[in-house]
């Protein structure tokens, strides 16, 4: 136990400062001088950490965790280790700045392991290997790759402890750093037995950590040292060793260590065949630390007073030495087993742990899909919806576009584009319906039909657009006289005629007579140019020509000629074979 206390101090690393407070310095500034006064003076770190909880009240939250921090130390220091982790714990904490909460999670993972509660430090363990990255404060990085490498040392885990100690070689930013990561490297070296790598680099590691004042890790790393003596049976050098070292031990007052050495040196003592000294050694070993405490030191004492008795041929001492020994080493055995135990039972939690994240992520992502898929097909659902309205919208626009087309075909096919009124071919169909009517009916039919005069001259004379003026004239002054059953037509060129429903002769020949009057009176000056404008008239009825439109329009037809013959402008009734000249 004695040497895993000493291992405490891993945590406390870096340079020598002797803290001198000015009330100008920053609480943060002053907690930092703590800090690094801690490795080297830790009775001055001791004593001045309380002097500061004064200045909590107006401190930042970082500041306040800094001192929290410190406190732990301060505890662990003390050999208070409940009360360390107590105060650690709640510094690991989402909301802790990230270089304070990994630190204060490598000294709970330290911690933990002192105390022996495996489980959780393997826990913290693994917190601090995955969250520890390149972009961490150097010293955070020193300290987190120490614990790291010195807990996974103690789980015989070399090989993955050397990732650490190289990390933290590389990360060093200071000599003191550089002699921890030696003194681990020397650890690694021992604990795979590596005997003559360690001898070759045992005493360097030593005098670099001695030259940087770091004189118990130099003692320690001699200690190995010392260890690989003894266990290559090199006991004369063991012997010199101790008798060269002796001073030097003695000077650290590290009562355990102390023991430790002297247990070892009695050990080559008596291989040497020299037990009165090695029962001076042992005896002086055995005053120095509690015996009945299972540690390293006391393990090794019975083991040599075991040793020491059977050389001696003292059997009964020997078994009673052996039975202790025995003990511890069965003690250390459970320990090293439940340490293994709680280091795979951890790793198995986490991969548990990792396992159903990675199962969360994947009901996520799956989640994630199908909402996709979802809104994909609500989207979809929306397009075709957009689609359809647009389509129904498109057959809306084409169907009244037909409408309206077939409407405005149907008219431009019945109407005539010029004047507006019905074109031969509708005239005909308008015709037909009213002449069947009216011959059931009985009704009388009245005929007209008339023709522009010398209307070729107007085209002629004053251009075409003026001919299609005077159409639009005509028909509009016209149409003014006629009723709503009556039957208006353009029969083509400048030919119009008229059907006038329940007209005997005599209104037929009248209308007539007043579009000629209106054709005449027409100003056309509007059009650009004065001229006479006129029309010749042709008249008939169902009475004298019958239901026949052909039979009508002829006899009609016949009249207008007749009127044309007469001179013009001017209305003959078709009478037989001589159109009668009512305005004659
Ligand atoms: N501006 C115009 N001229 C047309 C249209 N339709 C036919 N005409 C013209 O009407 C004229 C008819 O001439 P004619 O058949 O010789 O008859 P007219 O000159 O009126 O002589 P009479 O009927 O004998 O008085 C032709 O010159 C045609 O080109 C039209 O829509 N617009």
């Amino acid at each position: 136990m004695f040497l895993r206390l000493m291992q405490f101090c891993l945590l406390l690393t870096l340079c020598t400062v002797q803290l001198v407070h000015s009330s100008e310095q920053t609480l943060w500034l002053k907690l930092e001088q703590l800090d690094d006064l801690r490795a080297t003076h830790g009775a001055q770190f001791t004593e001045q950490l309380p002097l500061l909880e004064s200045e909590l009240a107006i401190a930042t939250r970082d500041e306040q965790n800094y001192f929290r921090l410190l406190e732990a130390y301060r505890h662990g220091l003390t050999g208070d280790l409940t009360e360390a982790y107590l105060t650690v714990k709640p510094l690991i904490s989402p909301t802790t700045e990230e270089n304070l909460r990994l630190r204060a999670t490598a000294m709970a993972t330290n911690v933990l392991v002192l105390s022996q509660q495996y489980l959780e430090a393997f826990h913290y363990l693994n917190e601090l290997t995955t969250q520890l990255n390149d972009t961490h404060a150097p010293k955070t990085i020193e300290q987190a790759s120490a614990v790291i490498a010195l807990t996974l040392i103690q789980l015989s885990k070399f090989d993955d402890a050397t990732f650490y100690i190289d990390t933290l070689q590389q990360q060093a930013e200071s000599g003191k750093a550089l002699c921890h990561a030696s003194y681990l490297n020397v650890e690694v070296l021992a604990g795979k037995k590596l005997w003559r790598e360690l001898e070759e680099k045992a005493w360097q590691a030593a005098e670099y950590c001695a030259d940087f004042g770091e004189n118990l890790y130099s003692l320690l790393i001699l200690n190995k040292f010392h260890e690989m003596l003894i266990e290559t049976e090199r006991y004369e050098e063991s012997v010199s060793f101790y008798q060269e070292q002796y001073e030097n031990y003695q000077s650290t007052r590290y009562s355990a260590l102390i023991a430790f050495t002297k247990a070892l040196a009695a050990n080559a003592y008596i291989s040497l065949g020299e037990f009165s000294t090695a029962h001076e050694l042992i005896q002086k070993a055995e005053a120095l630390i509690n015996i009945d405490e299972t540690n390293q030191a006391s393990q090794l004492i019975y083991q040599v007073k075991y040793l020491l008795a059977e050389a001696e041929n003292n059997y009964q001492l020997a078994l009673a030495a052996y039975k202790e020994f025995s003990r511890r080493q069965s003690d250390f055995r459970d320990d090293a087993s439940a340490r293994e135990q709680a280091f795979h039972l951890a790793r198995a939690q986490v991969t548990a742990k990792n396992r159903q994240i990675e199962l969360l992520n994947k009901d996520n992502l799956l989640l994630h899909l199908q909402q996709e898929v979802l809104s994909k097909e609500a989207q979809n659902a929306r397009l075709l919806i957009g689609l359809f309205l647009v389509l129904f919208l498109a057959a809306g626009v084409l169907a009244y576009r037909g409408l309206t087309g077939r409407h405005r075909f149907k008219h431009l096919a019945e109407f005539d584009a010029l004047t507006g009124i019905s074109n031969r071919y509708h005239f005909n169909q308008l015709a037909e319906q009213s002449l069947s009517t009216c011959k059931q009916k009985n009704i009388t039919m009245g005929v007209v039909m008339f023709d522009l005069d010398h209307f070729k001259q107007i085209n002629d004379q004053f251009g075409h657009a003026v001919g299609d003026w005077v159409l639009q004239q005509v028909v509009n002054s016209c149409r003014n006289f006629m009723r709503l059953d009556d039957v208006f037509g353009r029969l083509g060129g400048e030919e119009f005629a008229i059907l006038l429903p329940g007209c005997h002769a005599d209104k037929a020949l009248m209308l007539a007579e007043i579009c000629r009057d209106a054709i005449e009176d027409i100003d056309t000056s509007a059009s650009g140019h004065e001229f006479l404008l006129t029309a010749s008239f042709g008249v008939t009825s169902s009475d004298s020509s019958g239901y026949d439109l052909k039979q009508l329009l002829a006899d009609a037809d016949a009249a207008m000629y007749h009127a044309k013959k007469q001179g013009r402008n001017q209305v003959h009734f078709f009478s037989g074979r001589e159109a009668v000249n009512p305005s004659a």
